[in-house]
Formats: C-alpha cells, structure tokens, sequence
C-alpha cells in the first residue's frame, strides 16, 4: 500500500529516499552473485575441483563484505532520512496545529495531537525508511530474479515468478479493509491516548470530585476497544502474511520440484545450473519477505495518515492562514509607536453574536493601559487577536501604520507555560544571545531573583516539565521575566498578579510601570486591587471598549 501523503514525505526529500532505496536493493541484489558462485563452489567441491571450490568460497567472502558495507551505509542514509522526515512532518503538523482554528477548535483533544505528533510521526520514519525502499527493491528485483531464473530454469522461472507476483499484488483486493481497520485502530488509540493524558492532568480534581473509579472504568473500555481494534487490523494482517507465506512456500515448492525432477532427470543441466535454480528461486521470494516485514513496521504510519492530514500534513502552506497578521515584508515600526485597533471585530466560528464588536482603542508606551470587564466579555479574546492566535472578521490592528507581527508581542498569560529544562533555558527561550548579567536584571524586574538565587543549582536549576516544581506565582513572575528580556515593543499580562501575594504583586505592578515607560504595556484585569499604578483604564463591555473615567479611590 503506497499512500500519496507519506510518498509525497519521501519525495520530499528525493535525494536521501533514492539513496535509501538504491542502497537497500544493490545490498539485496548482491545475493546474486553470491548464488552463481555458491552454486559454482558447490558443483566445484562435488567435481573435486579444489581450486574452483576455493575461488568460489573467496568470492563469496568479499560479497559479503561487501554487502555489509552496503547495509551499514543504507542504515546510515536511512536514519539521515528518518531524520529529515520526521522534523519536516512535525514541523508540517505542528505549523497545522498552531492556526487560530485549530487552537480554538473546542472539539481539539491534546493526547490525540500528542499521538499524532509523536506516534504517528515516529510511524511515518519507519514507512518511508523501511517500508518504501522495500517496495522499490521489490519492484525491481523481483521481475529482475524471475527473468534470470527463467534463464536458467523456464519452467521453474515461471512457477516462481508467479508466486511472487501474487505474493506481491494479492494484498491489494483488500487493501481497503485494510484501510478501515487501520483508522479504526488509530482512533481508538488516540482516544485511550486522550483519555489517560486528561486524567493524568485532572488527577487532583478527580480525586477531589470521587471520580477516580468512574474514569478508571472509562480508561479500561477504551483499553478494551483499543485491544479489540488491534486484534480485527492483526487478523487481517495474519491473513495477509498467511497468503503471502502461501504463495512463497508454494512457489518454492513448485519450482525447486520442477528443478529437482528435470535435474534427476539429466535434462536440468550440469549440477552447477541446479544449484543456481535453487538458489534463485529463493532469491525470487527475498524482496517479497523483506516487503512483508517492512510493512508491520510502517503500518503506524498507515494508520496516523488521516490525523496528519487533518493538521495539514502534504499540504502546501496556506500564505494567509495561521498567526499572520503581519506579512512578508513589513518593516518593523519604531518601538515607540502605539499598538491601534481599529472597529475591530470577531466572533468565534459557528456562533453568531460577535465577542468584539467595533472595538476602537490606541494603547501608547508611557504608562500601563489596563482592560477590566466581567467574565466572558472578551479580554482574552481580544488578547489572542492582538497576539495573532485568532484572525479578525474585519478591523485593523495596526502599529506605527504596519500591521502588528508576533514578534512584536511578549506575553505573559494566566498560565503561563514553562518547558522542562532550567530556569536559565527558559529564560534564554525570549532573547538565546542574553548574557548573565541579563538574565539577572530580568528576574530582579520579575521580583523573582531572591528565589532563583535559593535554587540549589541557581539559574541551572531544573524546572520539571510544565513549570511543575514551581508555585503559582513563581511561574508568572518567571514568565514576567522572560517577557521583560524579550525586549519586545508590546507586552500583554493577563492578569499577572493573580497568583501573588501582596508584596510580590507590588514588585510585579512596579515592574509593569517600569517597562511601559518605553513600550506599550497592556494588562488585562478583573480586580480593581490589581489596577495600583495604572494609567489608564478601558472596559469592556458589549464587545467595545469604553474609557472608565473615575477609577480613582473613593
Ligand atoms: N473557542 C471558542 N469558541 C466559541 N466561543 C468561545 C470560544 N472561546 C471563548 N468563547 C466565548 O467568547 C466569549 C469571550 O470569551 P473570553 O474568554 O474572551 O472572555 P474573558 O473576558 O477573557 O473571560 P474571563 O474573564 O472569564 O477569562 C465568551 O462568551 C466565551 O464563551
């Protein structure tokens, strides 16, 4: 089964697949030679010819080394292909799961991403490095090997032949149950993927919610689907290796007996000719079995190919789709221009009342703007337009006259996200070149500095993965930090003290003042608390922005 989305990952990287599958079929093919002197050396040592036995012996020797040159540059060009393949597809799938659409679908499920990204990834590598090459030696070699038997041995050629080509074409009539078997067992694998990876993350309020035992149940029915999925796609995969095992027994049967009979006979030629039919005959079914083989391990790639291709894998890259709202080459703005929106609106897709309706505002550097509003009035929608995570319906969100890019924006969210690695490596995530003195500066910013220094390894301290082994408001203060050293003109802060105590949110609150002095600072809040040092505040209501004229303390 060649599907065209996982050729087309091949084909992408032309050089290194020919070279793989070359490679791989002049390894298989040296078993050829190999044969006419095994055959030779036989007929040799059984005529007592000393000499031929020994030529015989000290060719196959260096044909075998030969070949395991060849093998061991194949797994070398193959691995380089894996490689290529597996960063180009991840990269695809990840740029397909990161457009606004994908990230505000509510139906996404990140275990079914993670087996996609990671599974089905790792599936592909194997198709395309074990499976393909495997079918292109098995196209060439096994039409080659027929012809040269039927050379030496038409009767035993043509049985042979047949044989392996059944072998080959058979599992094509049903290469559509093959199909559906296989995404049947890949979406039951993403959902028991989906269902452990939530409930591995919900633990704590399961626990406290006396669910544990309900999803218990849940995860051994998905289990249990899985297990019966994979025994339906193993029982057509046990008939297929059965029909092909068939046909390369029958065939070897047939044609070594036709050999045998006409060799007894007198008629099959000299002894040399009879051992070479016999070694070809089992040449002839070589390719047919390494094929077989190659596809049980590619068959995750088969499998994973509908989830890869629903996060745009094989397509060509969409210009205007995902974060752009800036486009190939805009100029930067001066830094200190004001971020502008303009009758900016949106509503999510399938609803119709829009979240923003006409919302007009120009936010400048100089003093921290903040957005109040009640819950679901659309500050963190407004927060993922400014940051390119969603496409407006229509408006414009403008700085300095250019549409504002990405790597405009720092931000620093309610949950802010931290990768497993050292405090150092997610700081040096905003700005690789920061010195020392840097990274210092930012956690003194961030308030966080006394803490990282009580770190028993400093700024190489680890953070597990998910920011894990840090509180809550250790987190944010460290993704303040990583904010403030991005040096970006435009830094969003959804509620950053929320999870502070009084005297760290006032560090935070200064740090905020501080940094808008030379950009624009934009802090999303709900309590009034938290608006301390604030110049000017604008609410959100019926989807616009309205100026609160007296924020002051009664
Ligand atoms: N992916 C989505 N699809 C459809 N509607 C959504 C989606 N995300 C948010 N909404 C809706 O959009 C509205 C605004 O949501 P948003 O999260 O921006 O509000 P918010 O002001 O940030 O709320 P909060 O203060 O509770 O965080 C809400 O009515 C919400 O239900």
């Amino acid at each position: 089964m060649v599907d065209p989305l996982l050729l087309r990952a091949s084909t992408q990287n032309r050089r290194a697949a020919l070279l793989t599958a070359a490679l791989q079929t002049t390894a298989t093919a040296s078993h050829l030679p190999q044969a006419w002197a095994l055959a030779h050396g036989l007929a040799a040592g059984v005529a007592g010819d000393t000499d031929g036995a020994v030529r015989a012996a000290v060719a196959v020797a260096g044909i075998t080394t030969a070949r395991w040159l060849l093998t061991w540059a194949q797994a070398r060009a193959a691995a380089r292909l894996g490689e290529a393949v597996r960063t180009r597809v991840r990269d695809q799938a990840l740029r397909g799961a990161l457009v606004p659409a994908a990230l505000h679908d509510p139906g996404r499920r990140d275990g079914a991403l993670r087996a996609a990204l990671v599974d089905g990834v790792d599936g592909v590598d194997a198709y395309v490095t074990r499976y393909l090459p495997a079918v292109a030696q098995a196209v060439l070699l096994v039409p080659t090997v027929t012809v040269l038997l039927t050379l030496v041995h038409p009767l035993a050629g043509l049985l042979a032949g047949t044989a392996a080509f059944t072998a080959l074409l058979a599992p094509l009539l049903w290469k559509r149950l093959v199909r559906r078997h296989s995404d049947a067992h890949w979406d039951t694998y993403e959902n028991l993927g989906s269902d452990l990876l939530e409930s591995l993350q919900g633990m704590t309020s399961l626990r406290l919610l006396g669910r544990v035992e309900r999803t218990r149940r849940r995860i051994a029915v998905r289990t249990e689907a899985l297990h019966r999925a994979t025994v339906r796609a193993m029982r057509t995969s046990l008939l297929d290796t059965a029909l092909v095992d068939l046909a390369v027994q029958g065939g070897t049967v047939a044609a070594v007996g036709v050999a045998l009979v006409s060799g007894a006979g007198g008629t099959g030629g000299p002894p040399a000719e009879l051992y070479l039919t016999l070694m070809l005959v089992s040449e002839t079914f070589r390719p047919v079995r390494e094929l077989s083989r190659a596809w049980h391990a590619g068959y995750l790639g088969v499998s994973a190919v509908p989830a890869l291709r629903a996060l745009g894998v094989g397509r060509e890259p969409d210009r205007g789709a995902g974060t752009g709202t800036g486009s190939p080459g805009d100029h930067s703005a001066p830094r200190s221009a004001p971020l502008e929106l303009q009758d900016l609106r949106f509503a999510y897709p399938g609803t119709r009342a829009p979240v923003l309706d006409g919302v007009t505002a120009t936010f400048g550097p100089g003093a921290v703007t903040a957005v109040v509003g009640p819950s679901g009035a659309g500050k963190s929608t407004l927060l993922d337009l400014v940051l390119g995570h969603l496409t407006p319906t229509s408006g414009r969100l403008h700085r300095g006259g250019r549409p504002v890019k990405p790597s405009d924006v720092a931000v620093v969210s309610q949950r802010p996200v931290l990768f497993e690695g050292t405090v150092r490596e997610n700081l040096l995530v905003a700005r690789p070149d920061a010195t020392d003195h840097d990274l210092w500066a930012a956690c003194v910013a961030a308030g966080i500095d006394e803490e990282v220094r009580r770190l028993p390894a400093g700024l190489d301290s680890r953070v597990a993965a998910a920011g894990a082994s840090l509180s809550g408001g250790q987190r944010q203060r460290l993704a303040l930090a990583r904010a403030v050293l991005s040096d970006r003109p435009v830094l969003l802060a959804d509620e950053p003290t929320s999870a502070l105590d009084a005297a760290a949110a006032a560090t935070v609150t200064t740090t905020l003042a501080r940094v808008a002095t030379d950009r624009v600072v934009v802090v999303v809040a709900h309590r009034e608390e938290s608006l301390d040092g604030v110049g000017t505040v604008l609410e959100l209501v019926d989807g616009r922005l309205a100026p609160v004229l007296d924020r002051s303390p009664a």
